[in-house]
């Protein structure tokens, strides 16, 4: 059985005017450490919705270890440990307290030994008696890290949850979810840092316009589609052949490459150009190369034409 499973999925905002999601169907098996990508707009925020109950699919299923989050509401909910991208909290409750309330909430009573490793692994036990109010940005999210998992969920979903985290942070939380996921919880993340998505994920799926583009384990990614990265810096104009393929952030230009003889090709339409380069190398595609290359809709296979 399926940690998570999307049969067909839609959903359409103001009468049908908006398809935020259209047919995505895809599994997630128990133990998987999962990445959803896709840029703005793309429904994952949608997709995380109707799983956690939050809003109804305009069409399809959705299973959580076999319940439907539907028609099994309660049951398919307390499977699930839902990290929410935006920070609620009720400001009138201590650090401890909240998570007791928490826990009441779902039924699961004298887990204080649980609660205080909570506290220690996400570095709150300082924290642990200060009211909700007087915590900074990060301390809150580390709250709300904290109340997803307080009632042991086999399935953690984390929306986003380092947007504006600091890099202490980032690191407790990963590791802690890397231990829970080894002791066999599955993990769903949405995230639009692709470094963590490469580092964690061991299977990814890309949404674009709310259809499932791409999905495959994450090693299979980055070996598919992209190839090698010829990286330089440069001041000088592009020559018009390489600007349509080329990824330019300020001085640094990224062009994929096939091949050596790609390599060399490239290198002689820039020096044909009198086009400077600085700092050369030659590198493997990353994620965000693939992320890149599949929404902007490229063929995967494109070589030089010099
Ligand atoms: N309540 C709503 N009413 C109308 N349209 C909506 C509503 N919620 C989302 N949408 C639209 O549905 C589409 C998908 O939005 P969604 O928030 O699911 O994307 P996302 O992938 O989470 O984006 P982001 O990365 O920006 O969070 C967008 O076109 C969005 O404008």
């Amino acid at each position: 059985m399926p940690a998570v499973s999307f049969q067909n999925v839609s959903k359409t905002y103001r009468g049908g005017q908006v398809k935020a999601l259209d047919g995505v169907s895809f599994d997630i098996a128990q133990g998987e450490f999962f990445g959803l990508l896709g840029p703005n707009g793309a429904g994952k925020t949608s997709l995380i919705s109707i799983l956690a109950g939050l809003s109804q699919a305009s069409g399809g299923r959705v299973e959580v270890l076999g319940h439907d989050v539907v028609g099994d509401y309660a049951a398919a909910r307390r499977a699930l440990g839902i990290v929410p991208q935006e920070l609620v909290f009720d400001p009138f409750f201590s650090v401890r307290e909240s998570l007791k309330i928490q826990s009441g909430y779902f039924g699961v009573r004298n887990n204080e030994a649980w609660i205080d490793e909570l506290l220690h692994e996400l570095g709150l036990s300082d924290k642990a008696n200060a009211n909700m109010r007087q915590l900074s940005g990060g301390m809150k999210r580390r709250v709300l890290v904290a109340q997803a998992l307080v009632h042991r969920p086999p399935v953690i979903v984390l929306d986003e949850p380092t947007a504006g985290v600091d890099v202490e942070l980032r690191q407790t939380l990963w590791q802690f979810i890397a231990r829970l996921n080894r002791e066999g919880h599955t993990v769903l993340l949405t995230t639009h840092y692709l470094e963590e998505a490469e580092a964690l994920c061991g299977r990814l799926a890309m949404l674009k316009q709310g259809r499932i583009v791409a999905l495959d384990r994450t090693s299979d990614l980055l070996r598919g589609r992209a190839a090698t990265m010829l990286r330089f810096k440069t001041d000088d104009t592009l020559p018009a052949e390489l600007q349509a393929q080329a990824r330019v952030t300020g001085r640094i230009v990224q062009i994929k490459a096939h091949d050596a003889s790609d390599v060399e090709a490239l290198l002689a339409v820039l020096r044909a150009a009198q086009c400077r380069v600085e700092d050369l190398e030659i590198g493997r595609a990353d994620l965000e190369d693939v992320f890149l290359e599949i929404m902007q809709g490229e063929p995967a296979q494109q070589g030089v034409t010099a």
